[in-house]
């Protein structure tokens, strides 16, 4: 990567990204429903208990009804789960060897990271008061605008902040490659004339991370992160079928109050199948399937997103020991990468906002109660609602 709009062409080396877990289904012995006859081997699903193989096809919708009413019959659960209190987040240590850190599933990650760039950053004065920085990335496996929203002015991306040959202060400025405030009349990137802090570079124009200076070395201390995919429904248009849009604000103000913390925002909707595709996928649930069963039926993987980006993204910004907001076990590992470049040191469980008592604020539909306990039940997301909260009904 020589400069910052030099970004490789999606012939070079590009790391694919790879699904992150292929979900295991349980058939259940004792039905009496009969299996229709496989159709072709497109999306294949591996049984969990008995390794025996189910396949679904194409338009199975429409043109299968009985084979439809065989799998929703079927898809039985695997992943009992359980976890945290339902009040204030407490995070939870992560340790090398505990149930998380699957071998297998870290192995299928892929070997190498895609390559990012952050091509801009802004302060972002927000509705909370809060100042953010927001980071817009390319990278060389999609053409969508990943970001980085970071709390805290000593966050620095090595991509943004690299000195480029002929470079000028004001093109740098521009870029959001400074260090203090911008302010009418300013004229240096690369030195704040209010405080009088200044950026240092090696040869090569990288940017030497010293603590002298201001600039976040390596951080020791882990830095609050949470991992966030796009949700248009849940965070634009006001949508209580899923928690996306609590997560998100819930997540800002925990890293507002720390004064510290970043979320990667992916632009992978929908779990990956897009906008349209969820869409499709609500409509299905509106006739009756939950959220796994929806992908499936529109020969989608339970979940197909993946983290490479992200991780790729906080190495750049050098967060490099961080906390994990998340309920989801499989984004501990995936955000770690094949090789640990990132280390998730303790998980901080995001906790439905409505599942702190019967008073509490937060989402409340029976859509999201049967999002939430398909999450639990099929996907393996640590949550475990309190007793005392009743089903919306
Ligand atoms: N396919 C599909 N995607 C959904 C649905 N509801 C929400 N999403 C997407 O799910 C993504 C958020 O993922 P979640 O599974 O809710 O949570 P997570 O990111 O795996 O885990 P947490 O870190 O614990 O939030 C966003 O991209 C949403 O657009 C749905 O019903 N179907």
């Amino acid at each position: 990567m020589s400069s910052p709009n030099n970004i490789p062409s999606e012939s070079q080396n590009i790391a694919q990204p790879t699904p992150l877990r292929k979900l295991s289904i349980s058939i259940n012995q004792n039905s009496t429903s009969t299996p229709p006859p496989k159709e072709d081997n497109n999306n294949t699903v591996n049984s969990a208990k008995d390794n025996t193989t189910t396949n679904t096809t194409n338009n199975m919708i429409s043109a299968q009804p009985s084979y439809n009413k065989y799998l929703f019959e079927n898809l039985s659960l695997v992943s009992p789960a359980v976890t945290p209190s339902p009040s204030t987040p407490k995070s939870i240590p992560v340790i090398p060897t505990n149930e998380f850190l699957n071998n297998n599933e870290r192995n299928s990650l892929p070997d190498e990271l895609p390559q990012v760039v952050c091509v801009a950053r802004a302060r972002i004065p927000t509705t909370n008061g809060q100042e953010i920085f927001l980071h817009l990335y390319s990278n060389n496996i999609d053409n969508k605008e990943h970001l980085a929203i970071v709390f805290g002015e000593n966050v620095r991306s090595k991509t943004l902040f690299k000195k480029y040959p002929h470079e000028t202060q004001s093109d740098r400025m521009t870029r959001g490659a400074y260090i203090g405030k911008l302010y009418p009349g300013r004229n240096t990137a690369d030195k704040d004339p209010k405080t009088g802090e200044e950026l240092h570079f090696d040869i090569n124009g990288e940017l030497i991370y010293d603590n002298q200076h201001s600039v976040c070395p390596e951080s020791e201390e882990s830095t609050l992160v949470r991992i966030h995919s796009e949700c248009y429904t849940g965070e634009t248009a006001w949508s209580a079928r899923c928690d996306c849009g609590e997560q998100f604000d819930e997540a800002g103000r925990l890293m507002g109050k720390a004064g510290r913390g970043c979320i990667v925002y992916l632009r992978q909707e929908g779990r990956g199948i897009g906008l349209g595709e969820k869409l499709k996928a609500y409509n299905l649930q509106d006739l009756g399937a939950d959220t796994v069963q929806a992908n499936l039926l529109l020969r989608h993987p339970a979940d197909a997103r993946s983290f490479s980006l992200a991780t790729a993204i906080l190495a750049d910004l050098n967060l490099t020991n961080i906390k994990l907001l998340t309920n989801n076990p499989d984004k501990i590992i995936a955000v770690e990468g094949k090789n640990r470049l990132i280390k998730v040191t303790e998980r901080v469980p995001m906790v439905p906002l409505a599942w702190n008592g019967p008073h509490a604020h937060g989402i409340k539909s029976k859509e999201i109660d049967g999002y939430l306990r398909t999450k639990i039940e099929k996907m393996g997301h640590l949550l475990q609602k309190p007793i005392n909260i009743s089903n919306h009904s």
